[in-house]
């Protein structure tokens, strides 16, 4: 086995194609440090389970669909307890950490791994940071015990309260100096793992023993590499009740459009799922697969169909969707909030208003639209129970690789094993729907909504079935729509993402 001796890249490449892409240890740089018998061997509940230590050399493939001769591909090293462990409990002194956006789940997360540190591994001086990263050098912290913690996964948002912007490195690394922490827990999205990243390259050069372990955190499910993203399912169920209520209203009146905007930035994950889940929405719009609004193929013809179709239809528009456009029309700016993320324009009172606006003009159709903008209510909600049990996993796995000395890394589940993944790897691109993908292909098939694809892309796919099996599929829904519209190019929108995902 080979070994690259870059500490932010420690890949390992096996036979048969095989690749670790390992994470960073504190043996890494501060070689010698003693071993401990892993407590948990003593513990009632967990020393009667057989095989419960991991296997140091476990690993959790990133690709699980293989062929016969094809390359086993990038693998992760098992997330779980360990037999050793580097640190004794009275040694630990554990912070916690939330940043970014609030998602439900944030709360069982802070709660378990509370309970995680002290019920498995014994640890009572654990720190909560108040208020995001910059709450390492300007605010107060609050002691945390199972019993601070006890009914929190039963509330919204962060106990800790979160921020953005504020990520001041050395002033943090500082700060974790001088109140001798020793482990570090930063709950967050893409923005607060690159600065875990940074957090944990300053750790290292100043060779603290200190682990930095990432839990991802994102309403949005951007976090490449993991199967999904705490919250999210929560998300997808709280966004059936707006567009329940979006259906009860556009069915109850002629000629009624229910608008609902769910969140989604960079990316429709959120809009597809709640869409997929819901059946009764006839248009899914999301930041990935531009759309046009006038012209044969557009938005506006889909919608007089429908209407005469059906008498009334439901749209969701993920907020990041259609943001061209918007500039376009409004000429806006290009701000900014305090992380560097792009604040948007209000897509779904921008589009509501060009509906109405449009078939006023028309005059030969009356609609009745009603805005639903749930978006904030939807991340303000305690998780679900599957999101609970989702959460607790994700805080226990972080645990037992800090303790047993892992650093540099974000713990997640890779096809349904948890993994450690090091942070180049969750930092190095958001995670989008593939519009070439099956799931894509189910939504444009259970919503019968237009492609609003361009000639161009249109005229690509008649041409060239693709070979790639996954890509059949929809190919065969690409071809059908396509064959429904004219092929004049009337798609300003020219960025799509035919990426194959590795699902
Ligand atoms: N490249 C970076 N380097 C260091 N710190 C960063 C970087 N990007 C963002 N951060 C810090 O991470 C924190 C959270 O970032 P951001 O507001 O983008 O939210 P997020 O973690 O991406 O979550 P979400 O987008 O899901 O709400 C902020 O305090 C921000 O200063
Ligand atoms: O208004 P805020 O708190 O900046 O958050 C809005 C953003 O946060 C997210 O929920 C991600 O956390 C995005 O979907 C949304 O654009
Ligand atoms: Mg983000």
């Amino acid at each position: 086995m080979g070994h690259s001796g870059n500490l932010q890249l420690k890949v390992v490449n096996g036979d048969a194609g095989y690749v670790l892409e390992d994470v960073p240890h504190l043996t890494d740089y501060i070689p010698d440090l003693p071993t401990y018998p892993n407590p948990l061997q003593f513990n009632a509940a967990y020393s009667v389970v057989k095989q419960y230590f991991v296997n140091v050399d476990d690993t959790v493939s990133q690709k699980i669909v293989v062929h016969k001769d094809s390359p086993r591909g990038t693998h992760f090293r098992r997330a779980g307890p360990r037999q050793k462990v580097y640190f004794v409990s009275d040694e630990v002194h554990a912070c916690i950490v939330t940043c970014g956006g609030l998602c439900p789940g944030l709360n069982t997360v802070i709660r378990e791994i509370v309970c995680g540190l002290y019920h498995m591994y014994g640890v009572s001086k654990i720190l909560g940071i108040d208020g995001g990263y910059r709450g390492f050098y300007s605010k107060n912290t609050i002691n945390l015990t199972p019993k601070v913690v006890n009914d929190i996964h039963k509330r919204g948002g962060t106990i800790l309260g979160t921020s953005r912007g504020g990520h001041d490195t050395s002033k943090i690394v500082d700060s974790i100096q001088d109140r001798g922490i020793n482990q570090v827990y930063i709950i967050g999205g893409d923005g607060t793992q690159k600065g875990a990243a940074v957090i944990y390259e300053e750790i290292r050069q100043r060779g603290l023993k200190v682990a930095v372990a990432g839990i991802p955190k994102t309403i949005d499910n951007d976090i490449p590499v993991i199967d999904k993203s705490f919250g999210f399912d929560t998300a997808v169920e709280e966004a059936q009740r707006a567009i329940n209520a979006a259906h009860v209203e556009a069915e109850s009146i002629e000629n009624g459009i229910g608008v609902v905007k769910l969140m989604g930035r960079y990316c429709g994950f959120i809009a597809m799922y709640a869409t997929l889940g819901s059946r009764d929405v006839d248009c899914c719009l999301i930041p990935e697969s531009p759309f046009y609004l006038e012209g044969e193929g557009g938005l506006y013809e889909f919608i007089e169909k429908r209407l005469k179709e059906n008498g009334h239809m439901v749209i969701v528009i993920a907020e990041g969707a259609g943001q061209d456009l918007l500039a376009e029309s409004l000429q806006s700016m290009n701000q900014q909030d305090a992380s560097g993320n792009k604040l948007l324009q209000d897509v779904g009172l921008w589009i509501s208003h060009k509906i109405k606006d449009h078939f006023a003009r028309l005059h030969k159709m009356a609609i009745n639209l009603k805005y639903i903008d749930p978006t904030y209510m939807i991340r303000a909600i305690p998780s679900n129970a599957s999101d609970n049990v989702y959460c607790t996993l994700l805080a226990q796995s972080a645990v037992h690789g800090a303790v047993a000395g892992y650093t540099g890394f974000t713990v997640g589940p890779v096809n349904g094993r948890h993994a450690y993944i090091p942070f180049n790897r969750i930092n190095e691109r958001q995670n989008q729907v593939v519009i070439t993908d099956r799931m894509w292909a189910r939504v444009l098939s259970s919503t019968n909504q237009p492609s609003f694809l361009s000639a161009n892309e249109l005229a690509k796919f008649k041409r060239e079935k693709p070979s790639c099996p996954v890509l059949v599929s929809v190919y065969s829904v690409l071809k059908f729509l396509g064959s429904q519209i004219d092929i004049s190019d009337k798609s300003k929108n020219k960025a799509f993402i035919y990426e194959q995902s590795e699902e």
